[in-house]
């Protein structure tokens, strides 16, 4: 891969510490501002020939074409629906991401929120904080023997197969590019959506966003799936679509969702938050200091990489394929 000059990085979120030194150690200036509203960072990107962003930043079009001297957007995470990636190719930008970085932790968060909603534990807390001791209202059921959907078998659907079956889940899952063989060998039986949508007492979705997923649990799909299934979203606001959701709670079609994510962050409407059968986060599925310690410091070291002219394939430790986007972009983007 031919060297890519880079002696000015932008970070403008905040990224594990050893991003920046990592940086600096190879001779590459780097500035932090946080919290830039759209209009600064037009005015600053001009200044910068990398950026490293995680997903608050929204890299649009009109931030790319003021980066006149942009080289590469690092975004230090997995999804990268914050950048417009087709603007950034256009202009000879590349956008890399860390993939790998945070399949644990956001893996981890969806079974505390599949637990969370099977034993109302958020809800029991804040009864107890409340000065009640109320042991009725907090009734669960096991998640043993229970059916959990996973639309996505990708690296975080495999992991949430994995830990959820050791609850002796069963678990059935939707990719349209894993292949059956493998999911199989995961312990998920593959199918069709229409064959999962009426089987499933929890459905978790582990899809990157993009048209073809805006939506895919909608009026149409939530009236397929068992009364009272529980819908999990640690992946993208929108995948599972809000309004619809708030229907289906409110008709008890859907007996509970735990969500970490939102079309807007941070949701102005809070109906969904607020509902009682909701358990939320502030999007912390890559929020460990175990996941953020590997994206800061992955995304830092493939930026010297390229700006080395090194293969990235294998020049990362924990993160073996790192994904650099370009026009046709690989598996799951
Ligand atoms: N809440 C959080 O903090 C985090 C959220 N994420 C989100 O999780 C998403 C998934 O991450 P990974 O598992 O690492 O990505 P991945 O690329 O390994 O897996 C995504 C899978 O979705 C499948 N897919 C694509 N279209 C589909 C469709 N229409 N129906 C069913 N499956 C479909 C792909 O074939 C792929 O196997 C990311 O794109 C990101 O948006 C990731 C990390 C942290
Ligand atoms: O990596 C991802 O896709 C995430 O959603 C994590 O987002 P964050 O880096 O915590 O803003």
């Amino acid at each position: 891969m031919a060297p890519i000059r880079v002696q000015s990085v932008l970070i403008s979120e905040s990224v594990d510490p050893r991003c920046r030194s990592i940086l600096e150690e190879n001779g590459i200036r780097v500035t932090e501002k946080h919290n830039m509203k759209k209009d600064e960072l037009i005015a600053e990107i001009k200044d910068y020939d990398g950026l490293v962003v995680r997903s608050a930043t929204k890299v649009t079009s009109d931030i790319i074409n003021a980066a006149s001297n942009l080289k590469i957007i690092g975004r230090a995470g997995t999804g990268v629906d914050n950048v417009d990636v087709d603007a950034a190719t256009k202009k000879g930008i590349i956008v890399m991401n860390t993939p790998s970085g945070n399949t644990i932790s956001a893996a981890e968060l969806t079974c505390a929120l599949i637990m969370s909603l099977s034993r109302h534990v958020p809800q029991a807390v804040m009864s107890m904080k409340a000065g009640n001791w109320d042991r009725k209202k907090f009734m669960g059921a096991e998640l043993y023997g229970k059916v959990l959907g996973i639309v996505g078998l990708g690296r975080i659907g495999k992991e949430v197969a994995s830990r959820m079956q050791s609850f002796g889940m069963r678990t059935i899952g939707y990719d349209p590019i894993t292949p059956p063989e493998v999911a199989t060998s995961w312990g998920v039986e593959p199918m069709s959506l229409e064959q999962l949508w009426p089987q499933c007492d929890y459905i978790t979705v582990h899809t990157p966003l993009m048209p073809s997923t805006v939506g895919l649990l909608n009026d149409e799909t939530f009236a397929k799936c068992k009364k009272g299934v529980k819908v999990v979203n640690c992946a993208r606001g929108g995948i599972i679509d809000e309004a619809a959701l708030l229907r289906a709670l409110e008709s008890g079609q859907c007996g509970g969702a735990g969500l970490d994510v939102f079309i807007e962050e941070p949701p102005k409407d809070r109906s969904l938050v607020n509902h009682p059968n909701v358990v939320s986060c502030p999007h912390l599925g890559a929020s460990t200091k175990e996941a953020q310690a590997r994206c800061g410091q992955d995304i830092a070291q493939q930026i010297v990489d390229m700006v080395n002219g090194k293969n990235l394939v294998g020049a990362v430790s924990f993160n073996p394929h790192p994904i650099v986007m370009s026009k046709s972009p690989p598996k799951g983007f």
